[in-house]
């Protein structure tokens, strides 16, 4: 009975917010209704599949098949907690969320927020608009988004304003501030009376352009004048430049580091583009990457990265500055050290237990997620960056056991400057396909995507952590019977060998939709399905059903709170 209950009142309250039907339940002892609440907001897509209802839900309103791995049929996606969470945006559940809908010829709604299918989740609004052309006295779908920029929207439901002509065709407009409400449009009697057309004689519209731009002008020109009296007042501090900005292109001006402060002791690794010192840098350890000449626009690069403003955080390798060597022919970036190196060094030296394994996931997920977002504080802005080659070569390991990453130097900065899309790849490498070969999602081993696409990007990210967890969590000791986990392997090595090529992972990874194994001893442990399926979630041959790199994180910090050795 509770639970047939519960299935009506979990439909009801999503179903009439989201969906526009259904029924309430208002029930009147505040106790009872405290206790519902906390209930259903505890329901989740992990702990309700059994809710048939709740399935049902989940598999209309976000266009996904639920409980299906591995192959799925037609273009139907799998369903994932993330799906939620993604279109209603990472940090901010209350966004509003909008119906969606444009015609070819205006796409300016597009990008006033988060398209996903036919739901928009708004950015700077908690308007939905609906615009209807009417033909035949029927209103018919022209445009249904966020609205542009925040206005004021009293309605909960999306009232039509009256009938505006515009060049001859007659418009309806409505405006309403409640989830999915301009997906219906309400009609009054006033509606149906049309406005009357604006009309706007030649030497009308003369005189308000002089009008405009006489103001104009004098706005510009007292602007000039604050903007001179200001730098007179308060000359810039050098502070005031460490961080440009307004714009997404904005960055950060770091020290240049000279080179006769830095004292070079020994190489701690060698990478493509890069020989790895450990060095002495005012006193204390650092580590230096000096890049040969050949290598200079991978440097540019990578530092151009490392300067983007909010960029310092606990899980990415800190940066300290740039330099070049007296003789100008090669460049360096200066790190704080990391003591363990890489975490591939780590893994093949050491094995983890249960606690250390949810470390190291962690703080490389929360890294991820970080380097991921879409950051804005107040007016900096740290735009969402794909790394593009993530192993566990360019991950580190520092002495408290977390993982920073490093070598962005194959990065994509996803920019949102005048003229550019949203989450659009700028760079000209971002059209190339980068990384380490066996850490390739199967989507960019075959070639089938649009490298431009920054989110492809991003998911091809989540595809190479779930890679990155595999060779974590087959390093604990925990999981494994015996207490005794195996050497450590790269991903497909015993599969395909220590030298991967192309072909057999284009035909194991893209065609056969194969994975690297996991340990059948994972079925015996309570936390063994919840770490499979999360390995699964990732590393989906769907792009779109993958976790995005918060979800990952959230799932782990249940995992580390549920299951406790
Ligand atoms: N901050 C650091 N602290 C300690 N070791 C480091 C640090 N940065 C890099 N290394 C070591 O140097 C190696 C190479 O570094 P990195 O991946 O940045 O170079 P790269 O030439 O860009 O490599 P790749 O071939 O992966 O592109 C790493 O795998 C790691 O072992």
């Amino acid at each position: 009975m509770f639970a047939l209950l519960a299935s009506v009142f979990d439909r009801s309250s999503y179903a009439t917010r989201l969906c526009g039907y259904g029924f309430s339940v208002i029930l009147k002892i505040h106790n009872i209704r405290l206790s519902f609440d906390r209930y259903f907001r505890s329901r989740s897509l992990s702990n309700n599949r059994r809710n048939v209802w709740f399935a049902e839900f989940w598999e209309e309103n976000f266009n996904c098949k639920l409980g299906m791995h591995g192959k799925r049929p037609g273009s139907l996606k799998k369903c994932t907690e993330c799906i939620f969470i993604c279109i209603t945006g990472q940090s901010s559940p209350q966004k509003r969320q909008c119906a969606f809908k444009i015609t070819p010829v205006d796409k300016r709604f597009e990008t006033v927020g988060f398209v996903n299918g036919s739901v928009q989740v708004c950015e700077s609004t908690q308007c939905c608009v609906g615009y209807y052309r009417i033909i035949n006295d029927q209103p018919r779908v022209e445009i249904l988004a966020c609205d542009f920029v925040e206005k004021s929207c009293p309605n909960d439901t999306c009232i039509a304003q009256p009938v505006q002509v515009l060049d001859n065709v007659a418009f309806m407009k409505c405006a309403c501030n409640t989830d999915l409400c301009n997906s219906n449009i309400t009609w009054t009697s006033e509606s149906e009376e049309p406005l009357p057309t604006p009309t706007y004689s030649y030497s009308m519209g003369k005189k308000k352009a002089a009008v405009i731009i006489l103001t104009g002008t004098l706005l510009v020109l007292w602007l000039i004048i604050m903007i001179l009296k200001e730098k007179q007042e308060n000359p810039p501090s050098p502070d005031a430049h460490s961080v440009s900005r307004l714009c997404s292109c904005q960055t950060r001006n770091t020290s240049e580091i000279d080179f006769a402060d830095i004292e070079l002791q020994q190489i701690v690794g060698r990478g493509h583009f890069a020989t790895v010192w450990e060095g002495k840098y005012k006193g204390s350890m650092v580590a230096v990457k000096v890049f040969t000449e050949g290598w200079k626009h991978t440097f540019t690069a990578e530092k151009e990265v490392y300067e983007l403003p909010l960029m310092k955080h606990a899980g990415i390798v800190n940066f300290l500055g740039s330099g070049r060597t007296p003789y100008e022919s090669s460049w360096l970036i200066v790190l704080q050290l990391a003591e363990y190196g890489s975490l591939h060094s780590y893994l093949c030296k050491h094995t983890t237990n249960w606690m250390l394994s949810v470390k190291l996931c962690q703080s490389l997920s929360q890294g991820v997620s970080y380097l991921h977002s879409d950051l804005h504080i107040h007016d900096v802005h740290k735009p969402p960056v794909a790394h593009r080659d993530f192993s566990s070569s360019n991950v580190l390991v520092r002495a408290d056991g977390t993982c920073v990453l490093c070598d962005f130097g194959c990065s994509t900065i996803l920019r949102f400057c005048s003229g550019h899309h949203r989450f659009h790849a700028t760079n000209m490498e971002a059209h190339a396909q980068l990384g380490t070969l066996r850490y390739m999602p199967p989507e960019i081993l075959e070639g089938s995507v649009n490298l431009r696409n920054g989110w492809c990007l991003l998911q091809g990210d989540i595809y190479a952590l779930a890679l990155l967890l595999w060779e974590i969590l087959m390093s604990c000791s925990d999981l494994f019977e015996g207490g005794v986990a195996p050497q450590h392997l790269l991903p497909y090595e015993l599969e395909l060998g220590a030298d991967v090529n192309l072909e057999s992972l284009i035909q194991y990874v893209f065609h056969m939709e194969k994975r690297p194994s996991i340990p059948k001893d994972w079925g015996l442990l309570p936390q063994g399905f919840v770490l499979q399926e999360l390995l699964t979630d990732c590393w989906d041959c769907d792009p779109d059903a993958r976790l995005t790199a918060q979800c990952v994180l959230n799932r782990l910090m249940n995992l580390q709170s549920s299951y406790s050795y």
